[in-house]
Protein backbone atom coordinates (compact mmCIF):
# COMPACT_ATOMS: atom_id res chain seq x y z
CA UNK A 1 0.00 0.00 0.00
CA UNK A 2 1.56 3.23 -1.13
CA UNK A 3 2.03 5.91 1.76
CA UNK A 4 -0.92 8.50 0.04
CA UNK A 5 -3.26 5.43 -0.08
CA UNK A 6 -2.65 4.93 4.07
CA UNK A 7 -3.10 8.47 4.68
CA UNK A 8 -6.74 8.44 2.86
CA UNK A 9 -7.54 5.60 4.85
CA UNK A 10 -6.59 7.58 7.71
CA UNK A 11 -9.78 9.45 7.22
CA UNK A 12 -7.54 12.59 5.86
CA UNK A 13 -8.48 14.59 2.79
CA UNK A 14 -7.44 12.74 -0.24
CA UNK A 15 -3.95 14.06 -1.42
CA UNK A 16 -4.76 16.97 -3.92
CA UNK A 17 -1.44 16.29 -6.14
CA UNK A 18 1.33 18.26 -6.19
CA UNK A 19 2.28 20.52 -9.18
CA UNK A 20 5.26 20.04 -11.14
CA UNK A 21 7.04 23.11 -9.96
CA UNK A 22 6.39 22.31 -6.02
CA UNK A 23 7.59 18.92 -6.37
CA UNK A 24 10.68 20.45 -7.82
CA UNK A 25 11.14 22.62 -5.80
CA UNK A 26 11.41 20.48 -2.97
CA UNK A 27 13.75 17.62 -4.89
CA UNK A 28 16.57 19.81 -5.66
CA UNK A 29 17.96 20.92 -2.27
CA UNK A 30 17.57 22.45 0.63
CA UNK A 31 20.79 23.78 2.16
CA UNK A 32 21.21 25.61 5.62
CA UNK A 33 22.27 29.53 5.74
CA UNK A 34 22.14 30.59 9.10
CA UNK A 35 21.63 29.92 12.60
CA UNK A 36 20.31 32.30 14.39
CA UNK A 37 20.82 32.78 18.40
CA UNK A 38 19.02 36.21 18.80
CA UNK A 39 16.57 39.03 16.92
CA UNK A 40 19.40 40.84 15.96
CA UNK A 41 21.07 38.28 14.09
CA UNK A 42 18.36 37.69 12.05
CA UNK A 43 18.65 37.98 8.24
CA UNK A 44 17.73 41.42 6.51
CA UNK A 45 13.81 40.57 5.55
CA UNK A 46 13.86 39.39 1.84
CA UNK A 47 12.37 35.69 0.82
CA UNK A 48 9.09 34.81 1.93
CA UNK A 49 9.55 32.85 5.02
CA UNK A 50 7.62 29.60 6.47
CA UNK A 51 8.42 28.70 10.03
CA UNK A 52 8.16 25.28 12.39
CA UNK A 53 7.33 25.41 15.61
CA UNK A 54 5.92 23.28 18.52
CA UNK A 55 6.68 22.05 21.64
CA UNK A 56 10.00 20.16 22.02
CA UNK A 57 10.73 16.79 20.74
CA UNK A 58 6.93 16.74 17.98
CA UNK A 59 9.52 16.38 15.37
CA UNK A 60 9.94 19.68 13.68
CA UNK A 61 13.37 18.55 12.34
CA UNK A 62 12.50 15.57 11.33
CA UNK A 63 9.24 17.06 9.17
CA UNK A 64 12.02 19.71 7.49
CA UNK A 65 14.29 16.73 6.71
CA UNK A 66 11.29 14.74 5.78
CA UNK A 67 9.92 17.51 3.35
CA UNK A 68 13.43 18.17 1.59
CA UNK A 69 14.53 14.27 1.08
CA UNK A 70 17.79 15.31 3.44
CA UNK A 71 18.04 13.01 6.05
CA UNK A 72 20.29 15.11 8.99
CA UNK A 73 20.14 18.52 7.24
CA UNK A 74 18.28 19.75 10.21
CA UNK A 75 19.62 18.33 13.28
CA UNK A 76 17.29 16.07 15.29
CA UNK A 77 17.53 13.63 18.55
CA UNK A 78 15.31 12.01 20.97
CA UNK A 79 16.07 14.59 23.40
CA UNK A 80 14.08 17.63 23.72
CA UNK A 81 15.88 20.62 23.14
CA UNK A 82 17.98 19.46 20.33
CA UNK A 83 17.54 22.85 18.41
CA UNK A 84 18.65 25.91 19.72
CA UNK A 85 18.81 28.30 17.60
CA UNK A 86 16.55 29.89 14.55
CA UNK A 87 17.90 27.65 11.75
CA UNK A 88 17.30 29.13 8.17
CA UNK A 89 16.98 26.47 5.24
CA UNK A 90 16.32 27.68 1.16
CA UNK A 91 16.65 25.89 -1.72
CA UNK A 92 20.82 25.23 -3.05
CA UNK A 93 21.64 27.37 -6.16
CA UNK A 94 21.27 31.18 -4.96
CA UNK A 95 24.36 33.24 -4.39
CA UNK A 96 22.22 35.48 -1.95
CA UNK A 97 23.69 38.54 -3.18
CA UNK A 98 20.92 40.95 -5.06
CA UNK A 99 19.16 40.00 -8.10
CA UNK A 100 19.67 36.03 -7.13
CA UNK A 101 17.59 35.56 -3.41
CA UNK A 102 15.87 31.84 -3.15
CA UNK A 103 12.56 31.57 -4.01
CA UNK A 104 11.84 31.25 -0.43
CA UNK A 105 13.22 30.06 3.16
CA UNK A 106 12.13 27.22 5.60
CA UNK A 107 12.80 28.42 9.77
CA UNK A 108 13.36 25.34 12.28
CA UNK A 109 12.50 26.38 15.49
CA UNK A 110 13.51 26.07 19.20
CA UNK A 111 10.39 23.93 20.99
CA UNK A 112 8.57 25.77 23.45
CA UNK A 113 7.61 23.46 26.69
CA UNK A 114 9.87 21.22 28.06
CA UNK A 115 13.34 20.85 27.40
CA UNK A 116 15.98 18.81 28.70
CA UNK A 117 18.31 22.30 29.04
CA UNK A 118 19.32 24.93 32.01
CA UNK A 119 16.17 26.97 32.63
CA UNK A 120 17.71 30.25 31.37
CA UNK A 121 18.36 28.99 28.14
CA UNK A 122 15.10 27.80 27.90
CA UNK A 123 13.49 30.85 28.68
CA UNK A 124 15.86 32.76 26.24
CA UNK A 125 14.80 30.50 23.11
CA UNK A 126 11.39 30.38 23.87
CA UNK A 127 11.76 34.44 24.04
CA UNK A 128 13.41 34.18 20.82
CA UNK A 129 10.71 32.32 19.41
CA UNK A 130 7.96 34.54 20.27
CA UNK A 131 9.75 37.53 19.45
CA UNK A 132 9.59 36.14 15.87
CA UNK A 133 6.44 35.15 15.36
CA UNK A 134 5.14 38.11 16.64
CA UNK A 135 7.19 40.57 14.49
CA UNK A 136 9.24 38.92 11.33
CA UNK A 137 7.15 40.34 8.07
CA UNK A 138 8.35 38.04 5.60
CA UNK A 139 6.99 35.35 7.59
CA UNK A 140 4.25 34.32 5.58
CA UNK A 141 3.03 31.25 7.71
CA UNK A 142 3.23 29.26 10.88
CA UNK A 143 3.23 25.93 10.97
CA UNK A 144 2.42 24.74 14.30
CA UNK A 145 2.97 20.80 14.79
CA UNK A 146 1.31 18.89 17.08
CA UNK A 147 1.99 15.34 18.40
CA UNK A 148 -1.00 13.13 17.29
CA UNK A 149 -0.51 10.92 20.62
CA UNK A 150 -0.80 14.08 22.46
CA UNK A 151 -2.81 16.46 20.45
CA UNK A 152 -3.35 20.24 21.37
CA UNK A 153 -2.04 21.18 25.44
CA UNK A 154 -2.56 24.59 26.78
CA UNK A 155 0.86 26.08 25.77
CA UNK A 156 0.15 25.13 22.14
CA UNK A 157 -3.02 27.26 22.73
CA UNK A 158 -0.82 29.89 24.44
CA UNK A 159 1.21 29.99 20.91
CA UNK A 160 -1.97 29.85 19.05
CA UNK A 161 -3.15 33.42 21.01
CA UNK A 162 0.07 35.29 20.27
CA UNK A 163 -0.49 34.53 16.65
CA UNK A 164 -3.94 35.45 16.68
CA UNK A 165 -3.68 38.48 18.40
CA UNK A 166 -0.31 39.18 16.05
CA UNK A 167 -2.25 38.15 13.27
CA UNK A 168 0.24 35.68 11.83
CA UNK A 169 -1.54 32.58 9.69
CA UNK A 170 -0.59 29.75 10.63
CA UNK A 171 -1.60 25.97 10.43
CA UNK A 172 -2.12 22.78 12.91
CA UNK A 173 -0.12 19.85 11.45
CA UNK A 174 0.04 16.71 13.43
CA UNK A 175 2.82 15.09 13.49
CA UNK A 176 4.09 11.57 13.98
CA UNK A 177 0.81 10.04 12.77
CA UNK A 178 2.14 6.54 12.47
CA UNK A 179 2.07 5.91 16.47
CA UNK A 180 -1.53 6.22 16.49
CA UNK A 181 -3.91 4.20 14.91
CA UNK A 182 -6.34 5.34 12.07
CA UNK A 183 -9.08 5.99 13.34
CA UNK A 184 -8.06 7.83 16.12
CA UNK A 185 -6.18 9.83 13.80
CA UNK A 186 -9.08 10.61 11.94
CA UNK A 187 -10.96 11.93 15.39
CA UNK A 188 -8.23 13.79 16.66
CA UNK A 189 -8.16 15.80 13.19
CA UNK A 190 -11.45 16.71 13.27
CA UNK A 191 -11.35 17.46 16.99
CA UNK A 192 -8.19 19.39 16.04
CA UNK A 193 -10.28 21.65 13.48
CA UNK A 194 -13.07 22.35 15.38
CA UNK A 195 -10.89 23.61 18.74
CA UNK A 196 -9.60 26.64 15.99
CA UNK A 197 -12.44 27.02 14.80
CA UNK A 198 -13.30 30.45 16.15
CA UNK A 199 -9.15 31.32 15.54
CA UNK A 200 -9.08 34.70 13.27
CA UNK A 201 -5.59 33.62 12.12
CA UNK A 202 -6.01 30.03 11.66
CA UNK A 203 -6.16 27.99 8.60
CA UNK A 204 -9.20 25.82 8.93
CA UNK A 205 -7.40 22.74 7.30
CA UNK A 206 -5.70 20.65 9.87
CA UNK A 207 -3.10 18.03 8.00
CA UNK A 208 -2.02 14.99 9.33
CA UNK A 209 1.76 13.59 8.69
CA UNK A 210 4.95 11.35 9.33
CA UNK A 211 8.11 11.86 8.53
CA UNK A 212 9.28 8.55 9.55
CA UNK A 213 6.49 7.18 7.02
CA UNK A 214 6.48 9.59 4.88
CA UNK A 215 2.49 10.52 4.79
CA UNK A 216 1.06 14.05 4.35
CA UNK A 217 4.23 14.95 2.93
CA UNK A 218 3.23 16.64 -0.87
CA UNK A 219 0.15 18.34 0.89
CA UNK A 220 2.30 20.07 3.22
CA UNK A 221 4.85 20.95 -0.11
CA UNK A 222 1.84 22.42 -1.95
CA UNK A 223 0.61 24.36 1.09
CA UNK A 224 3.67 25.84 1.66
CA UNK A 225 4.60 26.88 -1.81
CA UNK A 226 1.14 28.38 -2.04
CA UNK A 227 1.99 30.10 1.39
CA UNK A 228 5.29 31.83 -0.43
CA UNK A 229 3.32 32.64 -3.27
CA UNK A 230 6.15 30.38 -4.99
CA UNK A 231 6.33 30.97 -8.33
CA UNK A 232 9.09 29.38 -10.67
CA UNK A 233 11.66 31.37 -12.57
CA UNK A 234 10.73 31.52 -16.34
N1 LIG B 1 7.57 7.50 14.99
C1 LIG B 1 7.93 8.72 14.58
N2 LIG B 1 8.93 9.36 15.24
C2 LIG B 1 9.25 10.61 14.82
C3 LIG B 1 8.58 11.23 13.74
N3 LIG B 1 9.10 12.48 13.59
C4 LIG B 1 10.08 12.59 14.53
N4 LIG B 1 10.16 11.49 15.27
C5 LIG B 1 11.12 11.26 16.39
O1 LIG B 1 10.87 12.22 17.41
C6 LIG B 1 12.08 12.65 18.02
C7 LIG B 1 12.19 14.17 17.97
O2 LIG B 1 12.32 14.59 16.63
P1 LIG B 1 12.91 16.02 16.25
O3 LIG B 1 12.67 16.19 14.79
O4 LIG B 1 14.30 16.18 16.76
O5 LIG B 1 11.93 16.96 17.09
P2 LIG B 1 11.99 18.56 17.27
O6 LIG B 1 10.58 19.04 17.37
O7 LIG B 1 12.83 19.17 16.19
O8 LIG B 1 12.70 18.66 18.68
P3 LIG B 1 13.46 19.94 19.38
O9 LIG B 1 14.40 20.53 18.37
O10 LIG B 1 14.18 19.30 20.52
O11 LIG B 1 12.37 20.87 19.81
C8 LIG B 1 13.20 11.92 17.26
O12 LIG B 1 13.58 10.80 18.02
C9 LIG B 1 12.55 11.51 15.96
O13 LIG B 1 13.11 10.35 15.40
C10 LIG B 1 7.55 10.51 13.06
O14 LIG B 1 6.89 10.95 12.09
N5 LIG B 1 7.26 9.27 13.53
MG1 LIG C 1 14.47 20.38 16.32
Amino acid sequence: MSAETETQQAGETPAPGISRETDMLFRRGFVFIRGVPSMKFLPPEGPHEVAFAGRSNVGKSSLINALVRHKGLARTSNTPGRTQELNYFVPDGYSGKDGDLPPMAIVDMPGYGFAKAPKPQVEAWTKLVFDYLRGRVTLKRVYVLIDSRHGLKEIDEEVLGLLDKAAVSYQIVLTKADKIKAPALTKLVEETAKKIVRRPAAFPVVLATSSEKGWGLDELRMAISTAVEYEPAR
